[in-house]
């Protein structure tokens, strides 16, 4: 097998590129509107009640209806999960990430139209919906190396007469509820990381991006997953969710979402219900309220770069997003002026326009709690561009800077998860550190200096899980930069690292005499 290489990002400036992007878009738009069933234990199911995925640059753009999972159907997907657990588990662990490897090939074809999907499904810019389509191959190519790397275990003492062994099996059944942020990568990279380990998974999409998930079900069926290995299963959260996080064969929850969420599934997944024979194990990467630090000795530019880079990437909806800014007061007054500017040159539109830099917000709520934030900050501080947003079409809010922002402001603790960033003044360097460590999550952050000490200050001081020296916070690459979030931003789960996939198994010993 060759070594693992992160995918290439696609260069747009390539004709060749831009025209293979739009024929993605044209193939996209030929199923737009359709319906969808679940699927369970490989068999479509149809059902009334339809989960209904919009365009949201277009609200009047139909991208799918998807059936909708009710308890008793999420009750079917788990006994259908437990019975292809006990023929999916004695699958060799080569045969199981041989699947990986033939759905990450299917993928890597149909690139441009998995990436036109994120930007019709999620509102992705092209090359944002097209790192999503990378880094969702390269989940499947890394972990398919990670489970070949752990599937004879890992090496113990023997002494004379005894053989000592320590080998990893799957849990079992887990459930694997996902994002629209990242609605193909992560989607794709905690689903085949527990499937590949040897278990069995119920996977619940987010609701306003169902569609893309359907077709990656399809893509590891064209691989050859057998039935029930993953059984698609979307619905509400609060109905198939609890549902599920409370059964008592769920054996593991793998989550990525909001605090709020994760919370809430810690809680309830930590109860022992009736029939239950183990604690369910919990993996969550929540949210982030991530700090770009500019030091005084530093590259200006870049410094103003990098915040507005990680602070309107995909309009800020990344949990990695830089939404504050700490700069020591010798820049700040540079560096707030240099944001200004780049924030102003931004554009901002339908995202099938390569041309926009910014496409909407997924959807109307999304949109109305970012407008709400930005009333708040016009009271907490200095709005120094944008500030406003226009749901008349789709939901688009403009790329909104505050400035003069005190530490302990709402828009600078709580997540805001939109195109708004808040910025405020330290005193020096370490007064810089401390306020950027003055929130309840720790998953991203920057700093941008050239002073060496203050580089090593940061990476002991700096309490994040990803820590990005001179350049932006966000953009984690699998396999480079594992990723995952400290206190209130999860597990430190490193999804993309070499540990990932051993979260997902438990270690056998065996001992035995001669
Ligand atoms: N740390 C990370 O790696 C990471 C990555 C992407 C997104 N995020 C975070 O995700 C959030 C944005 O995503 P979102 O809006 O989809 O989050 P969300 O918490 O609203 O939803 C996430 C998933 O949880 C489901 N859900 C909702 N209620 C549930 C319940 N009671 N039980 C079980 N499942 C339930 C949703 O349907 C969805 O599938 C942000 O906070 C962002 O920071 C974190
Ligand atoms: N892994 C992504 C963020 C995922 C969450 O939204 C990044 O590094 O930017």
């Amino acid at each position: 097998m060759i070594p693992y290489k992160h995918e290439p990002f696609t260069d747009f400036s390539i004709d060749k590129n831009r025209t293979d992007f739009l024929e993605g878009l044209k193939t996209v738009e030929a199923y737009l509107g359709q319906d969808y069933p679940l699927i369970i234990g490989g068999e479509r199911i149809t059902t009334e009640d339809k989960i209904v995925s919009f365009n949201p640059s277009n609200k009047e753009e139909l991208i799918g209806r998807v059936s909708k999972s009710t308890k008793e159907l999420a009750e079917q997907a788990m006994q259908s999960a437990d019975k292809a657990f006990k023929t999916w588990k004695k699958v060799k662990p080569e045969i199981r990430a041989d699947v990986l490897m033939r759905a990450a090939a299917i993928v890597r074809r149909r690139k441009h139209e998995f990436s036109a999907l994120l930007t019709k499904e999620a509102g992705k810019p092209w090359n944002e919906a097209d790192a999503d389509t990378a880094e969702a191959i390269d989940f499947l190519e890394y972990y398919a190396r990670q489970m070949l790397r752990l599937k004879d275990g890992m090496p113990v003492e023997s002494r004379p007469g005894e053989d000592n062994r320590y080998d990893y099996i799957p849990l079992g059944v887990g459930v694997v509820i996902s994002p629209w942020n990242f609605a193909f990568a992560i989607m794709a990279g905690t689903t085949v990381a527990a499937m590949v380990a040897g278990n069995t998974v119920l996977l619940k999409p987010a609701s306003t991006t169902p569609v893309v998930a359907y077709k990656f079900i399809e893509v590891l069926e064209e691989a050859g997953m057998p039935p029930g290995v993953v059984n698609y299963i979307p619905g509400p959260g609060s109905e198939v969710g609890d549902y599920l996080v409370d059964h008592a064969n769920t054996r593991f929850i793998s989550f990525t979402g909001s605090k709020e969420v994760g919370l809430r599934i810690a809680e309830r997944s930590s109860k022992v219900n009736e029939g239950q024979v183990w604690m369910k194990r919990l993996i969550a990467e929540m949210g982030g309220k991530n700090t770009m630090v500019v030091d005084k000795e530093a590259d200006l530019e870049l410094a103003a770069q990098s915040i507005v880079k990680s602070a309107f990437g995909f309009s800020g909806q990344k949990c990695s997003a830089g939404s504050r800014a700490v700069i020591v007061e010798d820049v700040y007054d540079t560096v707030v002026e240099r944001v200004i500017e780049l924030t102003k040159e931004l554009t901002i539109g339908d995202p099938v326009d390569q041309s926009n830099y910014m496409g909407p917000v997924i959807d109307g709520n999304s949109y109305k709690k970012i407008m709400s934030y930005i009333e708040i900050g016009k009271q907490e501080g200095r709005l120094v561009a944008g500030g406003d947003g226009d749901d008349s079409k789709g939901y688009f809010v403009n790329p909104t800077v505050f400035a003069d922002l005190d530490p302990n402001a709402r828009v600078m603790q709580e997540e805001i998860f939109g195109p708004v960033v808040g910025i405020t003044k330290a005193k020096d360097f370490d007064h810089a550190i401390e306020i950027a460590n003055n929130t309840e999550y720790g998953l991203t952050g920057g700093v941008i200096t050239n002073n060496r000490a203050n580089l090593e200050k940061a990476r002991e001081d700096f309490h994040v899980g990803n820590l990005y020296f001179n350049r932006g916070c966000t953009g984690a690459i699998v396999g480079y930069q594992s990723f995952g979030g400290f206190n209130m931003s999860g597990t430190d789960s490193k999804a993309g690292g070499p540990d990932y996939i051993g979260l997902h198994m438990q270690a056998k010993t065996t001992s035995e005499m001669y």
